[in-house]
C-alpha cells in the first residue's frame, strides 16, 4: 500500500485508529475456545465489527508465536481474511526483527511476500545492513523503533551519542539508508512530549505510536506534539480495545471503544 493511499484512508474514514491484535486465549470470551481456531475467530469477530472505525491493524507476532504452529496458522488466516475482505485496511507486523543481511532479507520475505503485510516493525540496533533489506521492497513499509513506550526506552534509547540522544542518531542516521521514503517510526505515546523535538527531523515520516488507554498516553498530546501535514500518525489501541469485555457481545464492545478513539480522532483532525 502506497503512502498516499493510508492518508487517503485516514481522511475519508476520519481516523488514524490502529487496533493491535494481541489475541491472548486467556482473555478471549470462554465460549470461544470451544471453536476449531478460537484465536482467528476472535479475530475476525473483531476485525468485523471495527473495520469502518481504524485503517490499520497490528497483530503482534509474540502472541501467535506462544502457540506454535497454531498460533502461526491463526496469523496466517488473520492476514488472508483481512488482504482478501478489507483490502483498504494497513497492516502491520508487529515483530520487531532485524538481523545480518541475509537473514533480514529472509524475514522481509516471510513477513511482506510469503504472508502479505503492508509493514513490519524492526530493531534499529545492528545497523543500515539489517534495515535496507527490508526497504528494497516496493510500497512496503519498515517501521523503526525509534523511542518506545516502556520505562526502558531510558536505558539506551535516550543516552547521549556523539553528541545526541541515540533516538535522535536512529532517526537522522536512517534517513541516509536506500529507500528511506520506505520508513516510517515507533514513538510511544507515553513520550509525546518528545515529538516536538523528533518531528523537527523527521517532518512527515508517519509514526506508529502505541501507548495510548492502559499503558497511560494520552491521544490529545500525540496529536498537539505529533501530528504532521499529512496526519503522518497511526494511534496504537491494544488491549484497550480488545477486551473491553469478555462477555458474548465482546465484538460490539470492542466497536464501542474503538469508536470513543475514532470520533477523538476525528476531532482532533478538524481543529487542523
Ligand atoms: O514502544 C512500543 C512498541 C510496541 N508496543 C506494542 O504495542 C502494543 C500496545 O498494546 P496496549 O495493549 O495498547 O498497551 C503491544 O503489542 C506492544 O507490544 C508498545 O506497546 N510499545
Amino acid at each position: 500500500m502506497t503512502t498516499d493511499f493510508l492518508v487517503g484512508q485516514i481522511r475519508k474514514k476520519e481516523s488514524f485508529l490502529c487496533i493491535g491484535l494481541d489475541t491472548d486465549l486467556d482473555k478471549v470470551p470462554k465460549h470461544l475456545l470451544k471453536e476449531e481456531d478460537p484465536i482467528f475467530a476472535f479475530n475476525k469477530a473483531i476485525i468485523d465489527a471495527t473495520h469502518h472505525l481504524c485503517v490499520a491493524y497490528k497483530p503482534n507476532t509474540a502472541f501467535y508465536e506462544a502457540y506454535g504452529i497454531k498460533g502461526w496458522q491463526a496469523l496466517e488466516k488473520t492476514i488472508n481474511y483481512l488482504n482478501i475482505n478489507y483490502p483498504e485496511i494497513f497492516t502491520i507486523a508487529d515483530a520487531k526483527r532485524g538481523d545480518i543481511g541475509n537473514t533480514s532479507t529472509r524475514y522481509a520475505k516471510a513477513f511482506f511476500e510469503d504472508l502479505g503485510f503492508d509493514s513490519v516493525t524492526i530493531a534499529p540496533y545492528m545497523g543500515r545492513d539489517s534495515v535496507e533489506p527490508f526497504l528494497a521492497f516496493k510500497d512496503k513499509h519498515t517501521i523503526l523503533l525509534a523511542l518506545t513506550s516502556n520505562m526502558g526506552a531510558f536505558d539506551f534509547q535516550t543516552k547521549m551519542v556523539d553528541g545526541k540522544e541515540l533516538y535522535k542518531q536512529v532517526l537522522e542516521i536512517s534517513k541516509t539508508y536506500e529507500n528511506s521514503e520506505n520508513l516510517m517510526y515507533v514513538v510511544g505515546a507515553t513520550k509525546a512530549t518528545f515529538l516536538t523535538e523528533i518531528r523537527n527531523i523527521i517532518p512527515n515520516s508517519f509514526l506508529l505510536v502505541p501507548g495510548v488507554g492502559v499503558q497511560g498516553g494520552s491521544l490529545a498530546e500525540v496529536c498537539r506534539y505529533g501530528m504532521s501535514d499529512n496526519v503522518g500518525l497511526l494511534v496504537n489501541s491494544s488491549r484497550g480495545i480488545i477486551y473491553a469485555s469478555d462477555q458474548d457481545n465482546f465484538a460490539q464492545a470492542s466497536a464501542e471503544k474503538a469508536k470513543e478513539l475514532q470520533q477523538e480522532m476525528s476531532l482532533e483532525l478538524k481543529k487542523r
